[in-house]
């Protein structure tokens, strides 16, 4: 590393180009007002410059990043980084190799290589890189992408295939880089930490979200704060309930009554946003209100800016899906990642026609969740699984020999809160795994029992500031569950019909005393 020169802090990096800066401005002021808006280190990318011009841009930029302590690296020009005496270069696979600019810069100088696989990581880290961009992970109109973009989930691959490969003179760092913006940011960071560990990557790489921005430095702001979030208070790393106390099943059922009689009382009353299918958008609506919650079902693109501020969890439901709804479902998604409001999906009837499973795949790749709610059909079509097949919305025969394994699995696959309903219900967080055996089975006769569970869901995880998505999950599978039981056990109800009233009847009488007592909680890992 620059034994000499301004700290490697790979927070956020920015990459320029010139060609996107708005036109009030010049690309030196852009870069200064990104640095004081929070970048930690940038990159100095002309492709197209002649050698002079670089120079005398390099010297500029060189005066700006050297009064704030931040490097400046030159994007492939080791003359250009030679010349200014630049506190380093970035080499893609096609520049110079990295053992002629390691020598041709010295030991103290910071290179960084973009690698795309875990075989250009490897040697770029044995070759004695300072750090890795590993890309692309989206799309991106900047850069023509020769490699097809790999999702948060391709990064995380690379990533740790980096952290075990023996590094010769400085512990390894790396950003992603590609499509990344104050939407993606905290989900980028949040699903890039590696499985067994959560070790995150060192920052994040932006181009147009800062240097496109109108006003670079709030943008610049923007993108810290939520870097900020994901790397300090990301639910992921976040201490919890002690589930290693002996009386751990009495602290998880209190933890679930506290959330319950907190999320019934009047001065609580969260406000869920649903985009879901239009079987059973009413059911869904009336038992958001009987839990306490408040309903709002806003499925238009053009009204998620105006809703996100004020909402406190997202129900995304693909039970019908047009193609403006899933416009609405994009923009919401992208708003609550903005505002760190917890997101519920509910992949329904995810296996039963590919372009369900396109855009349920898309969700999670662009935006995750922080609740994946299904039954085991649509766990297994999600996870890749052919052990439980589905037909429709429903789930077909017994479930999975070992359903535990399966959700822990998924859930640490996809670094979110995972539920897989059923006559059993299972839980896991990848971390903890547990089974709720309540309910009732009149709730398999009538139509979106499945979808009411997730308003339950979403209902109870109000915050990710306050609520353990964990805790929140079996709060309202047990809430669902128990009203339910309660439903079923009234002399007025017959069949499915009188069920249906019962059952939201119940859910708005239950009490969180009734939770603790009656929840039949099992702690499987
Ligand atoms: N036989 C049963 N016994 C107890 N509880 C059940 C039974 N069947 C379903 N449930 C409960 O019903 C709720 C919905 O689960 P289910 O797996 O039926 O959802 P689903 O198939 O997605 O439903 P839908 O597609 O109708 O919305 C869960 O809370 C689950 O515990
Ligand atoms: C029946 C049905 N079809 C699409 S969504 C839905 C509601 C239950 O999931």
């Amino acid at each position: 590393m620059a034994a000499s020169g301004p700290k490697l802090d790979l927070t956020l990096y920015l990459v320029t180009d010139s060609g996107m800066v708005s036109e009030s401005k010049t690309l030196v002021q852009t870069i200064d007002e990104a640095i004081q808006g929070g970048v930690t280190i940038v990159q100095l990318r002309e492709k197209t410059a002649e050698t002079g011009d670089f120079i005398s841009l390099a010297h500029k930029v060189l005066q700006v990043t050297r009064r704030a302590g931040v490097p400046l690296l030159i994007n492939d020009r080791i003359d250009v980084a030679l010349a200014v005496d630049a506190d380093g270069v970035h080499i893609g696979q096609d520049d110079m190799p990295l053992a002629d600019a390691r020598r041709i810069l010295g030991p103290d100088k910071i290179i960084g290589v973009t690698v795309q696989s875990s075989e250009e990581a490897e040697a770029a880290v044995r070759g004695g890189a300072n750090y890795v961009g590993i890309g692309t992970c989206y799309a991106t109109p900047t850069k023509q992408v020769k490699v097809e973009p790999q999702g948060p989930s391709g990064i995380r691959g690379v990533w740790e295939h980096v952290l075990k490969v023996p590094s010769p003179t400085h512990p390894i760092r790396a950003v992603t880089i590609g499509g990344i913006n104050a939407y993606n940011a905290v989900h980028v960071l949040d699903s890039t930490r590696t499985q067994g560990n959560n070790i995150a990557l060192d920052g994040l790489a932006v181009v147009s979200a800062i240097m496109a921005a109108e006003d670079p430095r709030s943008a610049a702001q923007k993108m810290r704060a939520q870097i900020r979030f994901a790397m300090e208070s990301s639910w992921l790393v976040r201490p919890r309930v002690n589930l290693a106390s002996t009386q751990e099943l009495q602290a998880v059922r209190r933890a679930a009554a506290d959330v319950f009689a907190q999320t019934k009382s009047e001065s609580l009353t969260p406000l869920v946003q649903h985009i879901t299918n239009i079987v059973v958008v009413n059911d869904c609506a009336n038992a958001c209100l009987a839990m306490g919650g408040s309903p709002i079902m806003a499925t238009e693109a053009e009204e998620q800016r105006d809703l996100a501020p004020a909402i406190s969890s997202l129900v995304i439901n693909v039970g019908t899906l047009g193609k403006q709804q899933v416009a609405g479902m994009r923009a919401a998604m992208q708003q609550a990642r903005l505002h760190n409001t917890p997101i519920v999906l509910d992949p329904v009837a995810a296996g039963a026609t590919k372009y369900r499973a396109q855009v349920i795949a898309e969700l999670l790749r662009d935006f995750g969740a922080h609740v994946i709610k299904g039954n085991a059909g649509e766990i297994a079509a999600l996870a890749g699984l052919t052990e439980v097949r589905s037909r429709g919305v429903d789930s077909v025969g017994s479930g999975f020999s070992d359903p535990a394994a399966v959700v822990a699995e998924y859930s640490r696959r996809q670094r979110c809160v995972v539920v897989m309903t059923g006559a059993i219900d299972y839980l896991s967080d990848g971390r903890s795994t547990f089974a709720i055996r309540n309910g009732h089975p009149l709730q398999a006769t009538i139509t979106g029992s499945g979808c009411m569970a997730g308003t339950a869901l979403a209902t109870f995880i109000h915050s990710m500031a306050h609520v353990d998505p964990l805790i929140g999950a079996l709060t309202g599978i047990a809430a669902i569950n128990l009203a339910a039981e309660h439903a079923a056990r009234r002399n007025d109800v017959k069949g499915p019909g009188t069920f249906r009233a019962a059952f939201i009847d119940e859910m708005y009488n239950l009490s969180s005393e009734q939770l603790y007592d009656e929840m039949v909680l099992e702690r499987l890992a």
